[in-house]
């Protein structure tokens, strides 16, 4: 058997990054290497054992992403926009595979990883989940079987703290409807209604989203026609699929060629 894969946790402290600090626990197959919180964080030098509250580990909580980097396998990175970038630099300089959760990029965001990814493996998704990817490609699919009588609107439901909208993974079914109807998403996206704003253009692809206390990711795809809907439903329950999906993307880039990568490609889902 290979070595356990020595894996770097950015953002520790957050919900994901203590999720995934669980499931590699679980795993025989990963190892915590490096444990990464921004500057300032009062974890920055203490076990990180200790401060989630049980044994020490040996692992100190750095903020030092180059320093977590050195002989590392690969760095799962649920953060912020801005620190996945640098995150992806850093990663790119160190030829460790990068694997990112982080939504809320601009396009601006997500072209700065292109130079990167021809670097090392870089593997992005806003839904690391086995379930809502095959959501992803049934989308796909019910989009392309459908015309634009089906009016297709996404509504996605999260708890209270999740700061950006429409998530990632509403970004990705509302792509995956685009693709399935041949046409480009920024073209027909329809986000954000209020007040007076006529009626619906056909078409669009529409998006909405509700934020309520721990809600911890639902989706719907719903293609609405007169006289009858057909709704695409994805619930998460626990956090610990985007984890599991996650340390999976890390164990598949041991040994793949530099690229950009997503969680079809991960999970053999690809149809391209
Ligand atoms: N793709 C997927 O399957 C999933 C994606 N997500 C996405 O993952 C991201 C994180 O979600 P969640 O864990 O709920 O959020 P949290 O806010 O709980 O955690 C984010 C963590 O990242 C830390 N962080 C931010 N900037 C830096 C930095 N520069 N250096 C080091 N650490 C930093 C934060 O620190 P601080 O608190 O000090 O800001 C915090 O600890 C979000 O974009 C979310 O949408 C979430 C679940 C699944
Ligand atoms: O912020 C979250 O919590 C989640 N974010 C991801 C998204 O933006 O789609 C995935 C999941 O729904 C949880």
């Amino acid at each position: 058997m290979d070595q356990p894969l020595k894996t770097v946790i950015t953002g520790v402290s957050g919900r994901m990054g203590r999720m995934l600090v669980a499931t590699i626990a679980d795993s025989d197959r990963t190892v915590v290497s490096a444990a990464v919180e921004r500057a300032g964080h009062d974890w920055i030098g203490r076990d990180l054992g200790e401060v989630l509250g049980g044994a020490p580990t040996g692992v100190t909580v750095t903020d030092d992403i180059a320093l977590a980097l050195q002989g590392a396998d690969a760095v799962i990175d649920f953060t912020a926009p801005a620190a996945t970038i640098a995150f992806a630099r850093a990663a790119a300089e160190a030829g460790v595979a990068h694997v990112i959760g982080t939504t809320g990029m601009t396009t601006d965001d997500i072209a700065q990883l292109s130079g990167p990814a021809e670097r090392t493996v870089l593997v992005r998704a806003g839904n690391m989940s086995l379930g809502v990817n095959l959501l992803v490609q049934l989308t796909r699919r019910v989009a392309a079987a459908l015309d634009e009588d089906y009016d297709i609107e996404i509504i996605e439901s999260h708890h209270n703290q999740k700061v950006d909208a429409p998530s990632g993974t509403a970004l990705m079914l509302g792509e995956a409807a685009a693709a399935g109807r041949g046409v480009a998403l920024e073209d027909v996206s329809d986000r954000g209604r209020d007040g007076i704003t006529g009626a619906r253009t056909r078409g669009d692809i529409g998006f909405a989203a509700i934020r309520g206390g721990d809600i911890v990711g639902e989706h719907d795809v719903m293609f609405a026609a007169t006289g009858e809907r057909i709704t695409l439903r994805h619930v998460a329950s626990d956090r610990s699929v985007f984890a599991r999906g996650a340390v999976k993307a890390a164990l598949w880039s041991r040994g793949k060629p530099p690229g950009a990568y997503d969680m079809l490609d991960v999970l053999g889902l690809s149809e391209d």
